[in-house]
């Protein structure tokens, strides 16, 4: 059993063959856990390094159309992630534009299940998503925001996996809303926020001298995903508890801290002071720590990306890891305060990100 896995999950021996194999039929269905960020991470690291192009270059579609669907897709972005799309301004145009293609199809897949439909959204209509993902992936795709994702999968050595995946994390959100441990909420963050990084690096590209393995620059930008997943997570538990009963941190973990689901359903704060209570205090300490843990898992990959791609990714790390600074100053009150980033902390951050992306940690 455990040699079909590996043989399952690892590269395939024929990585430069030119046809694009976007599945292999019947697996990542049967996979559970890790393995589904394994067999996606595998499938992606064999594209990238044969720069194996799911869609034949050359795509083209209507006139001028796939123009005005890219500047829709960079207004969308700026819109919805100022900073992201601060980040994409140092990358070469079309590395850009493919950020913004990724970026919207991410947001309307999201949209689907919290947006404002989200209440008569059913597996069905996630079904017919996915159907759109396999066309466009095919070149025939539905409408201009997709043909601008279809496009970018003509120029970038994409893998439809991440794709697929971060479908079937939508597909969880409608079926599940409590996690018993926490190697379930880690494929949960992998479906949701890991496929981003998986569906970004064939995109923002390596260092061009470095000569290793594509695997830890990939298992870094996984532990990014993760750790911004569980960054969100920490930040919302009021808000999913109180509006819709949804509780992602583990459940065997709350227990092992004495916590009841009825306590977190109704707000952990003393009764007596209205301060926090302790028990959720040490929890959150503890979810706090392992967050930060993949932060910093994260950081030794990002000097090993492509230079144009340092700035916004360490921007992201960096931005994104004050949110837990911000939870801890909040006195772990995530039920009736929202943790941000003041506005004057992200400029300061930015130029910080800057000189990091400038200095490898070779140099620094
Ligand atoms: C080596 C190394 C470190 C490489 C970096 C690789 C890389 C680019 C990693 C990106 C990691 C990242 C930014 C992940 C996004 C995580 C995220 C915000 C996921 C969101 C899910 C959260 O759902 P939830 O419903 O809980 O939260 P909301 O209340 O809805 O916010 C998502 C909403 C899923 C959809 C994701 C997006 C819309 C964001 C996609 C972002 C991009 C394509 C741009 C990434 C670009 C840069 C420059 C980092
Ligand atoms: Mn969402």
């Amino acid at each position: 059993m455990a040699v079909a896995r590996a043989t399952l999950l690892r590269p395939q021996s024929n990585v430069s063959s030119s046809a694009p194999s976007s599945s292999a039929p019947g697996l990542p269905q049967t996979l559970k856990g890790r393995d589904v960020e394994d067999y996606a991470m595998w499938r992606c690291i064999e594209a990238h390094q044969g720069q194996r192009m799911s869609v034949p270059r050359g795509f083209k579609w209507s006139g001028g159309v796939l123009d005005q669907a890219y500047e829709k897709c960079g207004q969308v972005t700026s819109e919805y992630a100022k900073t992201f799309y601060l980040g994409t301004q140092l990358m070469t145009p079309a590395q850009a534009k493919a950020v913004w293609a990724v970026y919207v199809w991410c947001r309307r897949t999201d949209e689907l299940v919290d947006g404002p439909n989200a209440s008569k959204i059913t597996p069905k209509a996630l079904d017919r998503w996915e159907e759109r993902l396999e066309a466009l992936f095919d070149g025939k795709p539905y409408d201009e925001l997709d043909a601008a994702l279809t496009d970018t999968a003509a120029k970038f050595p994409l893998h439809i996996q991440p794709f697929r995946d971060m479908i079937e994390g939508m597909r969880m959100d409608l079926v599940k809303s409590r996690y018993e441990t926490f190697d379930e909420l880690y494929e949960y963050c992998y479906r949701v926020a890991g496929t981003v990084a998986l569906m970004c690096m064939p995109i923002m590209g390596i260092e061009p001298s470095y000569k290793g393995q594509l695997e830890p620059v990939y298992r870094a930008a996984l532990a990014l995903g993760t750790a911004n997943q569980l960054t969100n997570i920490l930040r919302d538990v009021g808000e999913d508890a109180y509006q819709r009963n949804r509780i992602y941190v583990p459940l065997d973990e709350l227990d092992k801290y004495g916590i009841s689901e009825k306590e977190l359903l109704t707000g952990l704060h003393a009764p007596t002071t209205g301060q926090m209570d302790d028990r959720w205090r040490t929890f959150m300490h503890f979810q706090i720590t392992r967050a930060r843990q993949y932060f910093t898992d994260a950081e030794s990959g990002v000097d090993l990306l492509a230079p144009q791609a340092r700035w916004p990714v360490w921007s992201a790390l960096i931005l994104y890891r004050q949110i837990l600074d911000a939870i801890e100053a909040n006195d772990y009150d995530n039920f009736s305060k929202r943790a941000y980033v003041p506005k004057w902390r992200k400029m300061v951050s930015l130029p910080v990100a800057y000189t990091r992306a400038l200095m490898p940690a070779r140099r620094r």
